[in-house]
């Protein structure tokens, strides 16, 4: 599989966004274009400033050429060097240490990437992680990719539905946080039947399509201690929770629970489902993670457009030496070509 992809007749590469420059992103880029030499890794394009790129590689000992490119020109420059189009901005390359003025540049480079996508040159998006404090700092007024990428599809595919969901999705588990970036202190306000109703609707549809899951079983997660144990431990159980799965199961959709949430995720328990609707990030996300950290993927559901991610953050400690692990966004450039239409055989290595 080289996970090139066809769009309208035309051969495309992924676009993979460059994230915080202070972080790891560039390092685990290098790491994969490296791997793909064996054509298991789909060819993609980095949106970033090359001189930032090239500078981190060679702190980082990481001896991989890199090509000024374009989206049209990347394919065929994939053999020679990871493909860097330029954003538009340049990025300072001062590891573990991020600065908001760099903020332009990386919002810049998660635009482009859709902008790619829907005008055909790239297939999919692939986003690095971004360091979220440092761009709400200069302005930035999304939670994450998650969100933003909800308003670039709006932007880019009027009149289509874009409403975005985050699931990581590991080779054991996947979870879905039906609430996601916001204090715990206000999931029980923002937990409503309709957002459980409307997730699981995307859930169970993004599950068939492009998991190839024909009837997904998706198993919802109590919010309180033993589902809140018949309304002594919490009504949310019993008053949004319940009630919300019963619209599910009346829609067709094999959902059930709510199942304490606390023996849900054990092998036995993983064996009788497809994705678990969580009720707040971590609760999603910690047993993804502890179980494969290195292998998960947070794929946004409910867009128009393929959108994958490793499932780390900046790794702002080990930023600049070259150690961090490119395995997640190996898998998230697998998945996301995976999904991305008519993968086609090719060697771009050569
Ligand atoms: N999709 C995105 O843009 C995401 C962004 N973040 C952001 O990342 C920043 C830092 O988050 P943290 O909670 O510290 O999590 P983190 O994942 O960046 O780091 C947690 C620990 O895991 C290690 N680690 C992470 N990735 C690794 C890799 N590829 N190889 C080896 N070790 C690795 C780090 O060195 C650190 O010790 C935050 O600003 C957060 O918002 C976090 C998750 C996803
Ligand atoms: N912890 C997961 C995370 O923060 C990912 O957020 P996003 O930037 O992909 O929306």
């Amino acid at each position: 599989m080289d996970g090139t992809t066809r769009r309208g007749g035309a051969q495309t590469a992924l676009a993979m966004t460059i994230g915080e420059p202070a972080g790891v992103g560039a390092e685990i880029a290098a790491m994969a274009w490296r791997q793909a030499e064996g054509g298991n890794i789909p060819p993609f394009y980095l949106l970033a400033d090359s001189a930032f790129v090239r500078s981190r590689l060679e702190l980082a000992g990481l001896d991989v050429p890199v090509i000024d490119a374009t989206a049209e020109t990347c394919l065929a420059r994939f053999g020679a060097g990871l493909p860097v189009v330029d954003v538009g901005h340049a990025l300072a390359d001062a590891p573990g240490r991020p600065s908001s003025a760099d903020a332009h540049g990386v919002v810049a480079s998660i635009e482009l990437a859709v902008a790619d996508v829907a005008a055909g040159r790239a297939g999919g998006v692939v986003t690095l992680p971004i360091q979220k404090a440092t761009l709400y700092d200069a302005g930035f007024r999304h939670p994450g990719h998650t969100e933003f990428l909800g308003e670039l599809a709006a932007r880019h595919w009027p009149g289509r539905p874009a409403t975005p969901v985050m699931m990581l999705a590991g080779p054991e588990l996947r979870t879905v946080p039906v609430t996601v970036h916001i204090p715990v202190s206000e999931v029980p306000r923002r937990l409503t039947a309709d957002l459980l109703v409307e997730t699981g609707r995307i859930v169970a549809a993004d599950l068939r399509t492009r998991f190839g899951i024909a009837t997904p079983r998706l198993a919802v997660a109590g919010l309180n201690p033993h589902a809140g144990e018949n309304g002594s431990m919490g009504r949310e159980d019993l008053d949004v929770i319940v009630p919300a799965i019963a619209r599910l199961v009346a829609e067709g959709i094999a959902a059930t629970g709510p199942w304490p949430a606390d023996t849900l995720f054990h092998p036995r328990a993983r064996t009788g489902y497809d994705a678990v609707l969580a009720m707040y990030h971590d609760q999603a996300l910690i047993p993804v993670k502890t179980i494969a950290f290195d292998e998960t993927v947070n794929v946004t559901l409910g867009l128009p457009f393929v959108r994958t991610s490793p499932d780390h953050g900046t790794a702002l400690d080990i930023a600049g030496t070259g150690t961090a692990r490119p395995d997640s966004l190996i898998a998230a450039l697998r998945m996301a070509a995976g999904m991305t239409a008519d993968i086609v055989a090719g060697d771009h290595m050569r």
